[in-house]
């Protein structure tokens, strides 16, 4: 800590809001004065004694970073993406989508097509006018998922093992088809995903089971936060492997169903995809937080 930033206590406004209940809470930073520790957030994620959420998303602006000065240019906000164990992300599917519907509501940003810089590189996304009132979906371009398959993944939880395809979404997923998402268990803690040298920073494992032709119902445990609702980038992940396993080449339209509700994906020819789904901002108040500030 130098001098000039003292730890003091300090009322920040936050939003909290989830997409597809997917919840996180929006810290507006505009000049990237808060300096959250690890303790910081995960107080603030906290179910009982804090606001509760499965991450946070401070929206600093590019220029007041040097994390997204270089896409500045293209970008007015940077999504400082923090998991509830206070680890930080790269990207956030649904996280992205909430800060853009944020970002719209409060004034900071007008509707329809703009970019949100991450630290997996520029998200454009699209907040339609006419869901001006707060609801209706919003869609993020995911840019195009990697399966490095170089490896044979093995998902496991108690006495079941099932293979799984190794997928990047800018985050790292390991994906199992199952039989019965009940076969997952509780997800209480992470299952064990090996080899283990194939994630040297953790990974987010979704269980996935087909319901109808591109059609799939997904469990998530994410990295850094547990089982959760939803998840975009998983639910992306988990589209890329039923493509990379039935062998589909073609655009096509793929609906996700999760126990936070339905997220829509359309894979293009070019094999980048586009995640749509509900995005909505539920409160906004004033917290005190315990941390640095300039
Ligand atoms: N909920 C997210 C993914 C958040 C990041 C993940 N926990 C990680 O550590 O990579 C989504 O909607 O994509």
């Amino acid at each position: 800590m130098t001098a000039a930033r003292a730890r003091r206590p300090a009322p920040q406004g936050f939003a909290k809001g989830h997409g597809a209940e997917n919840d996180f809470v929006v810290l507006p930073d505009p000049d990237n004065r808060l300096d959250l520790s690890n303790e910081d957030v995960v107080r603030l994620c906290e179910r009982h004694t804090g606001l509760g959420a499965d991450g946070i998303l401070r929206a600093v602006r590019c220029t007041a970073t040097p994390e997204a000065t270089a896409m500045a240019a293209d970008a007015q906000w940077f999504m400082d993406y923090r998991n509830a164990d206070g680890s930080r992300g790269a990207t956030c599917g649904n996280g992205i989508r909430l800060l853009a519907r944020y970002l719209v509501d409060a004034g900071q940003h007008e509707p329809g097509a703009f970019a949100i810089a991450t630290r997996a590189g520029l998200r454009h996304v699209h907040v339609p006018t006419r869901s001006h009132d707060g609801s209706g979906p919003v869609t993020v371009m995911m840019g195009r998922p990697r399966l490095p398959g170089s490896d044979s993944i093995e998902v496991a939880v108690g006495h079941r093992r099932w293979p799984a395809l190794h997928v990047d979404m800018g985050n790292p997923h390991a994906v199992a088809f199952v039989e019965d998402l009940a076969h997952a268990g509780a997800l209480l803690i992470a299952p064990i995903v090996t080899p283990l040298h194939a994630y040297p920073h953790g990974v987010t494992t979704e269980f996935a089971t087909l319901r109808a032709p591109r059609h799939l119902a997904l469990r998530v445990h994410e990295r850094g936060v547990g089982e959760t609702r939803a998840c975009g980038t998983g639910a992306c992940a988990a589209v890329a492997a039923l493509r990379t396993r039935e062998m589909h080449s073609t655009a096509a339209r793929y609906t996700v169903d999760s126990p936070g509700g339905r997220l829509r994906i359309s894979a293009h020819a070019d094999g980048t995809m586009d995640l749509t789904g509900p995005a909505v901002v539920i409160a906004h108040g004033t917290i005190t937080l315990p941390c640095t500030q300039a």
